[in-house]
């Protein structure tokens, strides 16, 4: 790649600084901490507090906040792990996990991180003597398609899990009774598609019932389908008591709830990936919570021709343009440091060898598209991140398929490890930013990779998951 000529620094809004040189934001306030959905004690991931409202349960449903001091009642979600042995022992567990894994055209499982994410719950409930009815959709089917069946899972549930794990050919019906009729204390039965029945996204009450008979109580730790409201994920739990988040539902809210509702502070989000359009509401959201907020992807073309910029056939929603000033503004009047790449990586066509070169954001020629973010803007994010004890990411920094436009993301990806082995909290926000992060062999050493991506998003736009607003809620704790 050619440099071309020196890089300008692009619309860096003003950062609020503290004494030390850090950037800040003004706390949020105490009502506002208390209005996020949320889950676990906050304790558990580190956030031990001298102000106790810091330390309460991050709530799913906080009932009653009427200013400083005063006793704050938290209502997060029960989880498996508050029900005792006894309440397990011999019980059958209707388990919702998100086993939506790629096979290939062998049906091989190409990425089983799902399928891992999954296993200590069920490991917990078969530790305890429960008998676990494990549930999951495949892919998006109508009605019975083999290519979407569940079989090819087993062997790899039954090596994580360390037994062997029974599968059955259906999700409802006399079959599946039979086989749950039979199976063991600390046994597993996988049933089959539940998307097999239409009446699973239709979210059908009969189906739900059918579902719900075979089991005495209910764990839903699909995080990654938490957003769909259908008959395992949110109307099973009107006919089976109690129903509880699983461990990874809840370290999911943790961190995706808990750790960006009250972070550890400098909190800068990184926000890519194609439109700026799919991003609005995480942006939105993201605005109220941090301190910097660094754009990558196609979306900054947006932003650029917003501000007056040429930018070539660059991706640009026409659109959008009074978002991006509006975004722009908005970041200004909250104090929050904007930063939009300097310099871009530019190529004649949109193919992995295309001719590329690297221009300032503010000379991109005609016929040319941005498709990553240049040294100069890594250089500048880097500094940026190098101040920050709490990063989120969602969305790459550009065209990381071809390995010629992925260098700016894997130098975030890389960036993120280097400050997770130094304390600072990390996530990755799901989709293609954890491929991202997969694909330069880091996700390890993150704090936290979520294993949703709709899912994900949601929660970061601030929105309630009907799977989690369905489960009980744990017993209040005052604070
Ligand atoms: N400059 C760019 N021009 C065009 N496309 C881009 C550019 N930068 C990134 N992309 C594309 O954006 C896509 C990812 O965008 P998306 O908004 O879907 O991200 P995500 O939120 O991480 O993923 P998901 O939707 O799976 O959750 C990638 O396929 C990438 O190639
Ligand atoms: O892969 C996902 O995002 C989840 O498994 C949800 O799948 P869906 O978008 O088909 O509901």
């Amino acid at each position: 790649m050619a440099s071309a000529t020196a890089p300008t620094t692009l619309s860096l809004l003003p950062t609020t600084k503290s004494s030390s040189g850090q950037s800040v934001a003004p706390s949020p306030s105490r009502v506002q901490l208390s209005s996020f959905l949320g889950a676990r004690p906050l304790r558990r991931l580190g956030f031990a507090s001298a102000d106790p409202l810091l330390a309460v349960q991050v709530a799913s449903k906080v009932r009653s906040v009427s200013g400083r001091g005063m006793r704050v009642v938290s209502m997060a979600k029960k989880s498996v792990g508050d029900l005792s042995a006894a309440e397990l022992k011999g019980k059958k567990v209707f388990v919702r996990a998100d086993l939506n894994v790629p096979l290939d055209d062998n049906q091989n499982i190409t990425d089983d991180t799902r399928i891992r994410a999954a296993i200590p719950t069920i490991k917990h409930l078969i530790q305890n003597g429960a008998k676990v009815i494990l549930s999951s959709h495949l892919g998006r089917p109508k009605g019975v398609t083999p290519k979407y069946s569940l079989a090819p899972l087993v062997p790899r549930l039954s090596e994580l899990i360390g037994i062997e794990v029974i599968k059955a050919e259906d999700s409802i019906g006399p079959e599946v009774e039979k086989l749950v009729a039979s199976l063991p204390d600390g046994g597993v039965l996988l049933l089959e598609n539940v998307r097999f029945y239409k009446e699973e996204e239709k979210n059908d009450p009969e189906h739900a019932k059918k579902l719900a008979a075979l089991a005495d109580l209910y764990v839903n730790d699909a995080f990654g389908t938490a957003h769909r409201a259908h008959a395992s994920t949110e109307g099973v739990t009107k006919y089976l008591k109690p129903s509880v988040a699983g461990f990874l539902l809840q370290k999911e809210l943790d961190y995706l709830v808990g750790a960006v509702s009250t972070p550890k502070r400098p909190f800068a989000a990184i926000v890519g990936g194609s439109k700026v359009s799919s991003k609005i509401g995480v942006i939105e959201s993201l605005l109220e919570k941090v301190d910097i907020l660094l754009l990558g992807g196609g979306m900054i073309f947006t932003f650029y021709k917003a501000q007056g910029l040429s930018v070539g056939s660059s991706l640009v929603e026409e659109d959008k343009l009074e978002l991006a000033t509006t975004l722009i503004a908005k970041a200004k009047a909250k104090g929050v440091s904007l930063l939009l790449p300097s310099d871009v990586v530019i190529a004649d066509k949109f193919a992995p060898d295309a001719n590329s070169q690297i221009v300032p954001a503010s000379a991109i020629p005609d016929g040319w598209m941005g498709l990553d973010i240049g040294p100069d803007s890594i250089k500048t994010f880097n500094d940026a991140l190098d101040t920050t004890k709490t990063v989120i990411w969602n969305g790459p920094m550009g065209v990381f398929e071809f390995d010629k436009f992925a260098v700016g993301t894997e130098a975030i990806a890389k960036k993120l490890a280097d400050l997770s082995g130094k304390g600072v909290t990390t996530i990755i926000g799901g989709g293609d930013s954890v491929a991202a992060v997969e694909k330069v062999g880091v996700a390890d050493v993150m704090s936290h990779i979520s294993t949703g991506g709709g899912a994900s998003l949601e929660l970061l736009e601030g929105k309630e998951l009907p799977g989690v607003l369905a489960l009980d809620e744990a017993v209040p704790v005052a604070v």
